[in-house]
């Protein structure tokens, strides 16, 4: 539902405007994650995806990107080792600002105001001023995406993300639980590095030791934002949308006749599109085939999002359907926005052991079907926040109200989501250990 911008003439002009920007990514790189989710698709590779739930500008820092930036390696590292392939790191960052809502409006103490939107579109603070869609806040969001990717790309190619510095994104971690055993691992990866040093495999000779590269992607929710930045590649005449590397569809807003469908199908980026519990088989096949015609590997991945409960039951039948059509996607699992409940304090929030029960669960099918578990997509944060329940440092109800900075959804905790990263990477492990033994 398009957002009710009180000035229209207003909206026009911003969206001129954003027409006129700089791209914030290039057709290239999007062009390269594809080859990168290519390898995904065949087994070779793992993909992992996550970030906020929705950016806003109050939590907009350097020391927030790179504690974000931070998790992402560190949980890479756990999942390159145990699986021994590479990791496709793609941030839900730099772009993930607007929010598809269960309900248009929000009641509270008998006063009815618009829903918050994400900080694109209007404030969350409860009041009527902050609650009317604001066109500038499409151009405030574009810059901060723009600094966020200039950070970005600093941390990944200017020496911050160097594995001979594994040790010094631990800092922040507790000396327990998933911080110990992250400890105890990158010992061994300083190690290895030592060994391989003396053997003449070092940062001059092999400059990957000391780079990463991580892309970004967000909810391609507001059409007018994503139209007005995609752009045509003079080099091979496809249209790519430049505002990030990769795109999703949400769960609202998948209809195959409807627009999102219809701009997605437009352009050459990867795309992903979630598929929650009431997709069937007759759904996924027509949208698999509007979305990648020429089954191209690495266009296309299915995040599923079924809830702990759900996902054995539906999942099953969706990746034999897929499969029997030889359609060549990834499978991907999110298990946050089916574990989503309200605690009896109010918070909105997601028990740990239900995401953890999702993946579990998600491998299980895949396993059994003959499918890759190609990867997780996660809504986490560096920060040490009291958003999600439990974990190995559990975190309680009465901890709920003490660092709830989320501007949408809960996300996992640093901990929690370095937990989780070692949850798959012992599957990843038991699955190739498994593969070994039956070659
Ligand atoms: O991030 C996803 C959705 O925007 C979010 O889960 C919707 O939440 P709501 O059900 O509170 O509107
Ligand atoms: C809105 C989201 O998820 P879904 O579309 O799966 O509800 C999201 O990923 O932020
Ligand atoms: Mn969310």
């Amino acid at each position: 539902m398009p957002a009710d911008y009180p000035d229209a003439s207003e909206l026009v002009r911003v969206e001129d405007e954003l027409r006129a920007m700089p791209p914030l990514v290039f057709a290239g790189e999007a062009r390269r994650l594809t080859n990168h989710l290519a390898q995904v698709e065949a087994g070779n590779a793992f993909l992992l995806q996550g970030g906020d739930c929705a950016e806003s500008f109050k939590e907009f820092s350097t020391d927030n990107i790179r504690d974000t930036f931070r998790l992402i390696l560190q949980m890479a590292v756990v999942l390159t080792f145990a699986g021994r392939k590479p990791v496709v790191k793609v941030g839900r960052i730099a772009g993930q600002f607007a929010k598809p809502r269960s309900s248009p409006v929000e009641e509270i103490g008998g006063v009815e105001l618009p829903s918050y939107r994400g900080d694109i579109i209007n404030g969350m603070a409860f009041t009527p001023e902050e609650r009317v869609p604001d066109p500038q806040r499409l151009m405030k969001a574009y810059h901060q995406s723009a600094a966020t990717l200039n950070l970005l790309r600093a941390f990944a190619g200017g020496g911050y993300a160097d594995l001979y510095n594994i040790h010094r994104w631990t800092l922040g971690f507790a000396d327990h639980g998933a911080g110990a055993a992250y400890r105890e691992l990158a010992e061994k990866i300083t190690e290895a590095l030592a060994f391989m040093e003396a053997v003449g495999v070092t940062p001059e000779t092999h400059p990957d030791l000391s780079r990463v590269e991580v892309f970004t992607s967000h909810e391609a929710l507001l059409l007018n934002l994503e139209s007005a930045l995609t752009r045509l590649d003079g080099n091979t005449g496809e249209w790519f949308d430049t505002s990030a590397h990769m795109l999703w569809i949400g769960e609202r807003t998948r209809q195959l006749d409807g627009a999102h469908i219809e701009f997605m199908k437009g352009i050459s980026n990867p795309i992903g599109v979630k598929c929650g519990p009431t997709m069937t088989p007759d759904d996924i096949l027509p949208l698999i085939d509007a979305l990648n015609p020429n089954n191209i590997p690495g266009r296309l991945t299915l995040i599923g999002r079924f809830g702990h409960d759900k996902v054995g039951d539906r999942l099953p039948a969706l990746m034999r359907a897929v499969k029997a059509e030889g359609k060549r996607v990834i499978w991907s699992i999110d298990p946050m926005h089916g574990n989503t409940l309200k605690a009896a304090n109010g918070y909105k929030t997601r028990p740990f052991d239900r995401v953890m029960g999702e993946v579990r669960s998600f491998i299980d099918v895949a396993e059994a079907e003959g499918v890759h578990p190609g990867g997780v997509h996660l809504e986490m944060t560096g920060q040490n926040v009291t958003e999600c329940l439990g974990g190995a440092q559990p975190v309680t109800e009465d901890d709920l109200s003490s660092r709830y900075h989320t501007h949408c959804d809960p996300r996992l905790n640093a901990d929690q989501a370095l937990e989780l990263a070692f949850l798959v990477a012992e599957r990843l492990k038991a699955g190739r250990q498994a593969q070994s033994k039956a070659a």
